[in-house]
């Protein structure tokens, strides 16, 4: 089958040499990931693309960028939402997070390296190019496997993945005050087409299942726990259910997590092969950092459903 589950969410094995495109093996894994993903919106990928001599360095590099002063991570701010330095914020005083704007491209890694680290840094520039490309691509692999999983022409997925943006954000969690709440981040879902999530081994992270359940993820260094947001809900026409996820501190141990956001850099629309009669769109097509600029006001917070709110189409005017 090339895949089991553990606690509901399927774990896919891409360690195994047969799960080639093509075989019987990557058709099934196709389906359970297609399942997955209108079950719960996640699945797991077993993955051994980083070695766990990289995994060790990158999350002791982010042990260390963390460690900079504030006034250095601070310095990271960027005209897109969600792409600075996000932290010292009273709603969720354990959170700080960081991300690396295009980290396939040596100037997006070079020019964040530099900004932490003026004298330069190369084994962090390396480590983390390197992480990245592994990162891409495991989510290149995985959306060819939701095209294939709703025999989608692979060439959609072509274009997709062209002019697919990418962020890798850096998480870090500092143990609770004895007084304080343990809540890490509050429940949500991404705005991402996929987020791939890669933990340092402590637990925390927690995604609702299909039966309103929060499940603990799996914080080993060969599972990537990878998410559905809004984009790939659009998309699918409604079929792709957004994973809802949050982060519980309760272990002794501090807690980092590096996430691949992978956003539209054209504009997001359904899939044509998934609108029929049957299956009338849903939304309108949307440019995704608009779509972030939307998700940050009070309109969306005050919505039941962001993406709706924003581009949603509504059925009684259809004619
Ligand atoms: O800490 C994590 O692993 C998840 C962070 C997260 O969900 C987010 O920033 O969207
Ligand atoms: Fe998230």
């Amino acid at each position: 089958m090339g895949s089991q589950t553990v606690s509901e969410v399927p774990v896919v094995d891409f360690t195994q040499d047969e799960l080639k495109p093509g075989s019987a093996k990557w058709a099934s894994a196709c389906q359970v990931i297609r399942s997955a993903l209108e079950d719960h919106g996640c699945f797991y990928a077993l993955c051994d693309k980083v070695p766990i001599e990289l995994h060790n360095s990158v999350f002791t590099l982010m042990e260390q960028l963390f460690d900079l002063p504030l006034e250095t991570k601070m310095q990271k701010i960027s005209d897109k939402p969600y792409h600075g330095y996000y932290g010292q914020n009273a709603h969720v005083p354990l959170y700080e997070s960081l991300g690396i704007n295009d980290p396939l491209t040596k100037e997006g890694v070079q020019e964040f390296t530099n900004l932490m680290w003026p004298a330069g840094y190369d084994l962090f520039c390396e480590s983390l190019s390197l992480y990245a490309k592994a990162l891409v691509e495991l989510d290149h692999v995985t959306k060819r496997m939701v095209f294939e999983g709703y025999g989608v022409d692979q060439r959609h997925c072509d274009s997709l993945l062209e002019s697919t943006k990418y962020m890798l954000r850096s998480f870090k969690y500092r143990l609770p005050q004895e007084d304080e709440n343990i809540l890490g981040l509050h429940a949500h879902t991404d705005t991402s087409f996929f987020t791939i999530l890669h933990q340092n081994n402590v637990n925390g992270l927690q995604v609702k299942l299909k039966n309103e359940e929060w499940a603990d993820t799996d914080p080993s260094p060969f599972m990537f726990l990878i998410l559905a947001g809004d984009a790939f809900k659009v998309w699918s026409n409604d079929r792709i259910q957004c994973c809802e996820h949050r982060v519980i501190i309760r272990a002794k141990k501090e807690r980092y997590s590096m996430g691949l956001f992978s956003l539209g850099g054209k504009m997001v629309e359904t899939e044509e092969e998934l609108v029929d009669e049957e299956h009338p769109r849903r939304y309108k097509p949307f440019d995704h950092y608009e779509y972030l600029r939307f998700y940050a006001t009070k309109k969306a917070s005050e919505s039941k459903s962001r993406i709706k709110a924003f581009c949603g189409i509504d059925y009684a005017h259809q004619t």
